[in-house]
């Protein structure tokens, strides 16, 4: 998809006329490598032929407006009233936004006014309407502590009218939504609603996701906590199935659409022999099919580790009308378990040429996703929540803050949804995972000598990969 300018140019609800407590601080600062002055823009695309295709000189070449504060802001801090709500499923760092929000709100902006709905866009329904927490930075102050959100979230349509409904009952003006594509398509959808309505309402989405299924996004906050966990899993396995007589370590992660979890956290161990992903299909039977490759791999080195994404295989599991054609409460498919046809069948086809697998299967499932977040997605979390903070002050709506090639900038709503982010069977982070496999290359059968000798672990090299 070729995006224009226009493309990205974020929604205001007016003219900024209150100055903004960051105003003196600002009036002196200038673009430079650490900082983007609030009038200039960052860049869409970041290589030399990429903008070279466009033959458009560099103000009209695509560009997303800077995040962070302004020198003026639209609405007056003490009429405001902000409401918070988490929606879909966890991730590491939902309790790091929600207080930096409050934090930065109340600190800098001395709102004085902050509610959190409770579970998700479900507490914002007429059959909820006092659904909602106070919060407050002494409520705030530790929730960092704990996986989850404070607030509660879940899945499932609601009525936008009714949701626009509740935000006017409680004066709310200022609305920040922390939630994934779902949450992001309701929030839009929200948006249109209060325009529709003509009401002075800021929607500003932060988009969450341990699938890092969002585009125009680095990889979104709580997704490195996540794939840590996850790693973790893969090294029991392997050590588990390395341990075992003809070990097969198989390891099922998060990921319904997109196998970022299950690359990274594969990388992040270098212990897996093969990744199965969404994006990239493969079937079980012939010399090239994944039976035969654990065949060989557990020929050549003992065992053999798997990573397979949730999402990876489901055309296998619909051949075998092993897929219910259903979704959950928001519309999201239900998933067959690729863990469970792995499992089965390979060792079926192990039994049947003549080796005696030990299978150690992990499906480790919501313990990566309900950690609480590492150093690192506590600080990018709290910089989404004072950008976002930014973004609504100054007026902004129907915008998502992100970090786009590490700076934090306003994506329109609607382009957050436009498409999935998937992992590109093209690009480097999956030739990175192939690198890192072998799976670019047949597994080398063990010199007969080295398994006379009694070694099962004497191929257990890199050389065997
Ligand atoms: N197409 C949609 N239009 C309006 N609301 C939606 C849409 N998809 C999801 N939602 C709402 O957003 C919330 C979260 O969506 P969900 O898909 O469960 O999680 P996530 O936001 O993590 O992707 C749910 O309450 C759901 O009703
Ligand atoms: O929370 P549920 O309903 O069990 O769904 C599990 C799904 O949620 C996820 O963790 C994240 O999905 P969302 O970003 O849509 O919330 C997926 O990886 C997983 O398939
Ligand atoms: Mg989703």
């Amino acid at each position: 998809m070729t995006l224009h300018l226009d493309d990205l140019r974020v929604r205001h609800l007016g003219e900024c006329h209150y100055d903004s407590p960051f105003s003196e601080m600002l009036a002196a600062k200038k673009t430079s490598p650490h900082y983007v002055a609030e009038g200039d823009r960052v860049l869409l695309e970041d290589t030399v032929s990429m903008l070279a295709e466009h033959g458009l000189p560099p103000d009209r070449l695509p560009s997303f407006e800077a995040a962070g504060p302004r020198r003026k802001i639209y609405f007056d801090p003490a009429h405001v009233t902000a409401g918070i709500v988490t929606a879909g499923g966890l991730c590491p760092g939902l309790n790091d936004v929600i207080r930096g929000l409050v934090q930065e709100l109340t600190v800098h902006y001395e709102v004085k006014r902050i509610l959190g709905f409770r579970n998700g866009f479900r507490g914002m329904t007429a059959e909820r309407c006092n659904d909602t927490i106070e919060l407050t930075p002494d409520r705030v102050r530790d929730i960092h502590n704990a996986g989850g959100t404070i607030l509660g979230s879940s899945r499932g349509a609601q009525d936008a009218d009714e949701m626009v409904d509740s935000l006017v009952l409680r004066g709310i003006n200022v609305l920040f939504v922390i939630g994934g594509d779902g949450g992001m398509r309701a929030a839009t959808r929200l948006a249109a609603a209060i325009r529709a309505r003509g009401l002075d309402i800021a929607v500003i989405g932060v988009p969450k996701t341990i699938d890092n299924d969002l585009p125009y996004t680095d990889q979104s906050f709580g997704f490195q906590s996540a794939f840590a966990q996850a790693a973790n899993f893969i090294s029991s396995v392997s050590v588990e199935a390395a341990a075992s007589p003809d070990g097969i370590g198989i390891v099922k992660l998060m990921g319904r659409h997109s196998g970022f979890i299950a690359c990274y956290a594969s990388l992040a161990r270098n212990a897996a022999d093969i990744v199965l992903i969404p994006e990239v299909p493969f079937v079980l039977e012939g010399p090239d099919g994944l039976l035969a490759r654990v065949e060989r791999h557990v020929r050549a080195k003992g065992f053999v580790v798997i990573v397979a994404a949730e999402g990876a295989g489901q055309d296998l599991l619909e051949q075998r009308g092993l897929l219910e054609d259903a979704t959950d409460a928001s519309g999201n498919a239900k998933l067959g378990d690729i863990g469970a046809l792995l499992r089965e069948s390979i060792t079926a086809h192990l039994t049947e040429v003549g080796l005696a697998p030990t299978i150690r299967y992990i499906d480790p499932s919501y313990a990566i996703r309900s950690v609480t977040a590492n150093a690192y997605d506590s600080v990018y979390c709290l910089r989404l929540a004072h950008a976002a903070v930014h973004a609504a002050m100054a007026g902004r709506t129907e915008t998502a803050v992100v970090r786009w090639r590490r700076r934090f900038v306003h994506v329109p709503m609607p382009l957050i949804i436009s498409h999935r982010n998937q992992v590109d069977p093209d690009g480097d982070l999956w030739m990175s995972v192939l690198e890192a496999t072998g799976q670019l290359v047949q597994p080398r059968t063990c010199d007969p000598l080295d398994i006379d000798l009694g070694g099962r672990g004497v191929c257990r090299s890199t050389a065997v990969r």
